[in-house]
């Protein structure tokens, strides 16, 4: 079980199917770039993308496998997911571990037992201080803001940047790896997360996302 670089960036390179850029290929080309660019590790969503970034990168992946008639945990919400994930290459496994009802889902004790089994590395996307905290006691091997501001309880702590205070938080009270991750969105910003004492920093839609991208820019003149 190897974790990936400490103080690098982490490229998510997710397009869903509504995105112009779906797809394994496109997938695969975001993350060679990535790799060009000096990424340490991709987070990557689904069997086949994992499968088409494992042949085209050695860059360690973080593998997700997004369920979303599983709302409102979507992330790997499954037992089934995790094997899926493992099987086409994954190297760390990320899961919903907020506090949350899984009314389709497996146990997140199963999920986390689950893929320590498969002697993988559990990465645990949580929303709030509590959460983060729940889930090293619970085992987990990483933690992740990913979900500040995407649950009920987060919702109104979105803003337009990314909840710094709870990755210092979580980092002072943790002795593992606390990723920030989620509205990363300039290089300065990304910075501002290892400062907070973060060990990475996830970064998808302003790397991978030329769509958000461009309305980024787009909103910004017809405000100008
Ligand atoms: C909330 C949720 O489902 N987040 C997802 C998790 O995999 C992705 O859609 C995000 O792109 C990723 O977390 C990176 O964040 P950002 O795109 O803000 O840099």
């Amino acid at each position: 079980m190897t974790l990936f670089q400490k103080g690098g960036l982490i490229v998510s390179c997710q397009a869903r199917a509504d995105n112009p850029l779906h797809g394994p290929v496109f997938m695969a080309a975001m993350a060679e770039a990535a790799e060009d660019g000096g990424a340490v590790a991709l987070r990557v969503n689904g069997v086949e993308d994992i499968s088409a970034i494992k042949a085209v990168t050695h860059l360690p992946v973080i593998g997700i496998f997004k369920m979303f008639d599983h709302d409102p945990v979507y992330i790997t919400p499954m037992l089934g997911a995790v094997d899926a994930l493992v099987e086409a290459g994954a190297d760390i496994i990320a899961y919903d571990a907020t506090f949350r009802a899984r009314p389709k889902g497996d146990p997140v004790e199963a999920i986390l037992e689950r893929i320590h089994a498969h002697g993988k590395l559990a990465f645990a996307d949580i929303s709030t201080f509590d959460e983060g905290v729940a889930a090293a006691a619970a085992g987990a091997d990483i933690i992740a803001t990913t979900l500040a501001g995407y649950t009920a309880e987060t919702q109104g702590t979105r803003g337009a940047g990314p909840d710094l205070e709870l990755v210092r938080r979580l980092s002072q009270a943790l002795s593992i790896p606390v990723i920030a991750e989620g509205r990363y969105n300039t290089p300065a910003l990304a910075a501002s997360g290892l400062q907070a004492g973060a060990y990475g920093v996830v970064v998808g839609t302003m790397i991978t996302n030329p769509r958000e991208i461009t309305r980024s820019f787009v909103q910004e003149l017809q405000q100008g």
